[in-house]
C-alpha cells in the first residue's frame, strides 16, 4: 500500500520560501499518514498556503479530514502554512479551480503537468487541480495524484480525485472534459454518440449543478462536438457560450500542413481556422489563411494541392497517426488543449483568430441554430470569445460546410434524447471516423 507522506521542504517548494514557513516539529510523528486506499467517491490532496491575507501568527495546521463524502486530504496538500507577519505576500493570484476528467488517460498524463507547472494559465497562478476519472480507472487516479505530489510545483494547491461529478465539479472555473468511452471493435458510430452521450449529459448536469456560474468548458472527448452540445443542453444555468470543443489540434496540424507547403516556419501562418466538425468532414479554411500575412492562394499557387491534399492530409491525420503509431494522439492534443485555453486567456493578436467548436446561436454565417460547429474565435483575454465576422466565402468553402454541418444536424438528432429534443432518430450520412479516434 502507498503511504502519502510530506516533509516540511516540499512546501518552501511551493514558491514562497522556508523562510515565510513554520512547520511543526516532528510533523511526521504527530501528523495523519494517510493511505491510498481502495475506490472510493472523492480523494483529495490539498495544500493551503495563507496568501493574500492579513499576516498571521506562524503556525502550521493540520487539515481536518472531513467526515462523509466530503474530499479527504492526504499527502503533501494536506498541510496548512500561515504566514510570518513580516512576510506577508501580495502577489499571488487568487487560486483557480481546473477539473479534468479523465484524468488517469493518456492526454491528461500530458496536460496535467502542464496545467500545474503554470505554463497553461501563467507563472504567477496557483491552481487547484479535480481530476475526475471512472471506477475502473481510480488506483490509476491515484498514481497521477502521487505523480503530481512528487514533482513540487510552486503553483500546485490543491489535487483531489474522485468518481462522482457532482463533487469534483464543485466550485471549479474550467473543467477539461477529456475522458470518455473508446469506441470498441464493432460499434456502430451512434452506438458511440449514445454511451458518450449519456456520459456528457451526466457531466453537464453535475456542472450546472455545483460548478462556478462562469465555468469554461472545452470538451475533448470524442465525439466532442455533439459531446459539447450534450454538456450545454444539460446545464441551462450556464451560458452556452461557455462551451468549447477542442478542434485546436486540428488547426495546429493544418498550420504545420501548409508551412510545410510554403516552406516556412510554421509561425508565419495565421488566421487558421477549421469549420465545422471534429471528424473527417472538417473544413480546414485555405481561402481565409495566410502565410507571412497574405492570402495563402497567393503563397502556394498550386490550388489542385490546397483542395485535394492539404484538406485530406488534415482531415485525416488522427488516423494516420493511430495507424504508424498504433494509439491515438495524447502529446499534440494536449499541447492543442493548452493552446485552446491560453488562446482565452490571453488577448488574441491583432488580425488573427483561433479556431474553436462553439454554439452556433447568433452566428453571422448562416450556419444552422443549435449545433456546436467549429468557427474562428478572437478573445480579449477574459476567457470569453467573439466570432470573427471579416471571413470571406466561394462555392468550394460552402459546399464543405453545407457537408460538415449537414453532419452535425445528423448527429444532433441521434442524441435528441439527451438534449430533450424528443425521440432520437439515428440518420448519418457516412461514418466518418474521427481524428484521434480507435
Ligand atoms: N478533440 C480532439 O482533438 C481529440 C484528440 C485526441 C483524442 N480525443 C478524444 O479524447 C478522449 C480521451 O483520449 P485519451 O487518449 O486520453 O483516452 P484514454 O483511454 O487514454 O483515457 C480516457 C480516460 O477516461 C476515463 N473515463 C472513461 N469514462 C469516464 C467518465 N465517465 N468520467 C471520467 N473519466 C472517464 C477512462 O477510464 C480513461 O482513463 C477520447 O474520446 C479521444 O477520442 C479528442
Amino acid at each position: 500500500m502507498a503511504v502519502a507522506e510530506l516533509s516540511a521542504p516540499t512546501c518552501a517548494k511551493q514558491g514562497l520560501g522556508s523562510s515565510q514557513l513554520s512547520y511543526l516539529s516532528a510533523r511526521t510523528s504527530s501528523f495523519r499518514r494517510l493511505s491510498f486506499r481502495p475506490p472510493r467517491r472523492t480523494h483529495s490532496s490539498r495544500i493551503s498556503c495563507s496568501v493574500n491575507q492579513t499576516a498571521q501568527t506562524p503556525v502550521a495546521v493540520e487539515t481536518e479530514v472531513p467526515k462523509s463524502n466530503k474530499p479527504e486530504c492526504f499527502g503533501v496538500f494536506c498541510l496548512t502554512y500561515d504566514l510570518k507577519a513580516e512576510e506577508e505576500t501580495k502577489s499571488w493570484k487568487k487560486l483557480i479551480n481546473v477539473a479534468v476528467s479523465g484524468a488517469a488517460g493518456m492526454i491528461s498524463n500530458h496536460l496535467l503537468f502542464k496545467l500545474a507547472s503554470g505554463q497553461v494559465f501563467g507563472h504567477d497562478q496557483p491552481i487547484a487541480l479535480k481530476l475526475l476519472g471512472s471506477e475502473r480507472s481510480f488506483q490509476a487516479l491515484e498514481g497521477v495524484a502521487m505523480e503530481l505530489e512528487d514533482s513540487l510545483f510552486p503553483l500546485l494547491r490543491e489535487v483531489q480525485i474522485g468518481i462522482d461529478p457532482y463533487e469534483v465539479f464543485q466550485d471549479v472555473e474550467w473543467a477539461l472534459l477529456i475522458g470518455a468511452k473508446p469506441r470498441g471493435p464493432g460499434m456502430e458510430r451512434a452506438g458511440l454518440l449514445d454511451i458518450n452521450g449519456q456520459i456528457f449529459a451526466e457531466q453537464g448536469k453535475a456542472l450546472n449543478a455545483v460548478a462556478s456560474r462562469n465555468v469554461k468548458v472545452i470538451v475533448v472527448g470524442n465525439p466532442c462536438n455533439t459531446n459539447a452540445l450534450i454538456c450545454l443542453k444539460n446545464a441551462p444555468d450556464i451560458p452556452a457560450k461557455n462551451f468549447h470543443a477542442l478542434t485546436r489540434l486540428d488547426e495546429n496540424r493544418a498550420k504545420c500542413q501548409l508551412a510545410l507547403k510554403a516552406g516556412v516556419f510554421y509561425d508565419k501562418v495565421s488566421n487558421m481556422t477549421i469549420w465545422g466538425n471534429h471528424s473527417t468532414t472538417q473544413v480546414p479554411d485555405f481561402l481565409n489563411a495566410r502565410i507571412n500575412g497574405l492570402p495563402v492562394k497567393e503563397v502556394i499557387t498550386d490550388h489542385k494541392w490546397l483542395e485535394e491534399e492539404f484538406t485530406e492530409n488534415v482531415q485525416k491525420r488522427g488516423g494516420v497517426l493511430i495507424k504508424k503509431w498504433g494509439r491515438s494522439s495524447a502529446a499534440s492534443t494536449a499541447v492543442s488543449i493548452a493552446d485552446a485555453i491560453r488562446s482565452l486567456v490571453t488577448p488574441t493578436p491583432e488580425g488573427d483568430w483561433f479556431s474553436s467548436g462553439v454554439y452556433t446561436d447568433g452566428n453571422p454565417y448562416g450556419i444552422a441554430e443549435g449545433i456546436v460547429f467549429s468557427m474562428p474565435c478572437r478573445s480579449k483575454g477574459d476567457g470569453d470569445y467573439e466570432l470573427v465576422k471579416d471571413v470571406i466565402f466561394d462555392d468550394y468553402l460552402l459546399k464543405r460546410l453545407t457537408k460538415t454541418e449537414a453532419e452535425l444536424l445528423a448527429e444532433r438528432r441521434c442524441v435528441a434524447h439527451l438534449i430533450g429534443g424528443g425521440v432520437a432518430y439515428c440518420d448519418l450520412p457516412e461514418d466518418t471516423m474521427l481524428p484521434g479516434e480507435m
